[in-house]
């Protein structure tokens, strides 16, 4: 170091600790004289992006001016909505307050917003030992960091904001997301989910506070899938919420407009699918809670050029799928008769079609896999929504139901009619499934309950699928003490066994995509397949409903314990790998090419995934100057 180098550190070092001591504020630069338009000297830092975020002397949240944000590399690394400091002091008092008043935050565990509190709190200050708790842990916590606790925490989301996790797209940031993107500190990004808060579990629109189930779902893909944490982004892109409280309410956090929709919605995700796909290309993106008006339709714009897939449709079809075959060999019967099932399914959204279209796929297949197959497993399906039955007679029917709409003479001929209620079909019909996916709570009424009694099966099956809890289309209690104990139970958020008291159990199962997501991405990610195929998503579903035991069937329980769920997930992984080699769609990844891992056998595959599994261990940290 020079004289005169060494000279004016020093007079820096003294210069500083002057203006410390004058200003109380840890900045070097205080001696500078210009002002900003408040009048005010600026404090000078030396950190950009995150780093200013994470830290407790500069960070300013949700205030940060729309032009900081642009200056400091901040943008899309908060809520859209720039708040005062009065407004962020009220939307921690209400959230304090609601604490105070109200100790009960949930039917099931009415301490679950403030267990998810404390893990968020761990969750901020050391990933590792968060996601240590979790793995160990899953079966307790994965209800509170997911469904259901998560529906709770996005209702509460203004209140419950403290630091900020993932990345924002506004409609703001058009033409700028490109570059935006580059705020995001990682430098590989290998899981992406994704969310416009349209459709929340059952919740509605939630607008930008969304944002939770892209969290929680990435929680899941690192405790069960063993995704690098460093290498997840939720994201929400917020078009505007057509709910109205959040639109009047001051303490929202996202853009207080209407959604955008037709070709300006297309424009911005079209934007914002290409700027992550630039910037990391081989990023896998999990498009989540969409409402089902733009689920299918962005599914069919991306899927053959981007690595993406919906989870809602398509993950929670193979879910389905799984406990469908699994109640099958429930009845005793083997899974071939899968075609010779009547169900009846209540919900014709982007969870319910996708089930159909599934389900119907793989009767078709089972039936000699050609057009006549097709059509004869089509009349299988008796779907009933908002309207009741849907049948060829419906006005403006929707062009993904219309498949599924039932030719007016078969029910005629079976005592039934356009809009017929769900009492009336379960009647007609005497289905041996009753599948719930709804979002309405209690839709599985007494009387429907009472219906299914009816049924042609020697074990009917229910599967109350809607989430959160409190959505669920019955409970188990419900539909175990009407229909007795030889049933088949599955519902999309947890609930406890029954116990009958004779020695016997009722099984709640938990009919939920997370069995399903956290593999597709794994396998996707470590084959390099471009894409997610059709057969990809099938062979999961496959895998998923073979894991189960005889014995198990036998007893009820068709998909199996949360606490499995890393083993299940290396499973799944290895099947949808192993197809996308059938399929010649595999890439390679990292040091093991395509030309490899073509010769692997399903022993080295599933080694080959357990190994590429991160692990929440410490690292021994050394430090390098750059
Ligand atoms: N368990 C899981 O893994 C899983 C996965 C995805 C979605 N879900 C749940 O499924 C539900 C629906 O999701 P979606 O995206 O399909 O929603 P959606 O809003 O697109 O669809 C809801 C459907 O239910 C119908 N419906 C409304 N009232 C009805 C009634 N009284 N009787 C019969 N049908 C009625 C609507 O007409 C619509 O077709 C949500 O609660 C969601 O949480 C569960
Ligand atoms: O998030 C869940 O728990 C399942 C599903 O994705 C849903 O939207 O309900
Ligand atoms: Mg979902």
């Amino acid at each position: 170091m020079t004289k005169w180098n060494s000279l004016s550190a020093s007079l820096m070092k003294r210069l500083k600790l002057h203006y410390q001591m004058k200003n109380s504020i840890p900045a070097i630069a205080q001696a500078r004289s210009f002002t900003t338009s408040e009048g005010h000297r600026p404090t000078i830092i030396h950190k950009r992006s995150l780093d200013i975020l994470h830290d407790p002397w500069f960070n300013k949240g949700t205030a940060f001016s729309m032009t900081e944000r642009d200056r400091l590399d901040l943008r899309g690394l908060l809520p859209p909505n720039v708040m005062s400091s009065e407004q962020q002091i009220e939307r921690f008092m209400v959230d304090l307050k609601r604490l105070e008043v109200q100790a009960r935050d949930g039917p099931l565990d009415p301490n679950a917003l403030a267990k998810w509190r404390i893990l968020n709190r761990l969750h901020d200050r050391n990933e590792t030992m968060y996601y240590k708790v979790l793995v160990a842990h899953i079966k307790e916590y994965a209800p509170i960091v997911y469904t259901p606790t998560v529906g709770l925490v996005c209702q509460n989301y203004s209140g419950l904001f403290r630091r900020p996790r993932g990345m924002y797209f506004s409609a703001e940031d058009r033409g700028e997301m490109m570059s935006m993107v580059y705020n995001w500190p990682a430098e590989q990004v290998d899981m992406i989910v994704v969310t416009d808060g349209s459709r929340i579990l059952g919740l509605g629109d939630l607008g930008v506070h969304g944002i939770g189930i892209a969290i929680g779902k990435l929680d899941i893909y690192v405790a069960a899938a063993g995704i690098n944490p460093q290498r997840v982004l939720p994201v929400m892109i917020d078009v505007g919420t057509n709910n109205e409280e959040l639109l009047k309410n001051p303490l929202y956090l996202g853009l207080q407009e209407h959604r955008l929709d037709g070709d300006e919605y297309l424009a911005v995700i079209d934007e914002f699918m290409e700027a992550v796909f630039t910037r990391w290309p081989h990023v896998i993106v999990q498009f989540e809670d969409f409402q089902s008006k733009w689920a299918f339709k962005l599914l069919q714009r991306y899927r053959n050029t981007y690595r993406m897939f919906n989870d809602d449709v398509q993950g929670t079809a193979g879910v389905a799928l799984a406990g469908l075959l699994g109640a099958v060999r429930a009845q005793g019967r083997p899974m071939i008769d899968f075609p010779k099932q009547k169900i009846v399914v209540a919900g014709a959204g982007s969870a319910g079609i996708g089930v159909l279209n599934a389900a119907r796929k793989t009767m078709a297949r089972m039936l000699g896999n050609n057009e006549s197959a097709f059509e004869a497993a089509r009349s299988q399906f008796w779907v009933v929504d908002a309207q009741g039955l849907i049948t060829e007679e419906r006005e403006n029917i929707d062009q993904d139901a219309s498949p599924f709409a039932r030719k007016v003479k078969e029910i005629n001929r079976q005592g039934l009619r356009e809009g017929a209620s769900l009492v009336e079909v379960v009647q007609k019909v005497k289905p041996d499934v009753l599948l719930g996916l709804s979002a309405v709570g209690g839709l599985f009424t007494k009387e429907v309950l009472e219906a299914l009694k009816g049924s042609t099966a020697t074990r009917p099956a229910i599967f109350a699928m809607s989430n959160p809890t409190t959505n669920a289309e019955c409970t188990p209690e419900q539909a175990f003490s009407i229909l007795g104990e030889n049933i088949i139970f599955a519902s999309g958020s947890p609930f406890k066994d029954i116990n009958f008291g004779n020695g016997h159990i009722g099984h709640c199962n938990q009919g939920n995509n997370m069995y399903l997501f956290p593999g597709i991405g794994l396998g996707t990610l470590l084959s390099g397949a471009p894409i997610v195929s059709d057969g990809m998503l099938q062979a999961a579903a496959e895998c998923l409903a073979a894991y189960m035991t005889e014995d198990e069937v036998h007893e009820g329980i068709i998909y199996p314990s949360i606490s499995r769920i890393r083993d299940i997930t290396k499973e799944i992984a290895a099947a949808v790998i192993m197809e996308a080699i059938e399929e010649d769609l595999v890439a390679g990844y990292r040091d093991v090419d395509a030309r490899e891992l073509q010769k692997f056998n399903k022993e080295q595959i599933l080694e080959f995934v357990k190994i590429n599994m991160w692990d929440p261990d410490y690292p021994t940290v050394v430090y390098h100057q750059d």
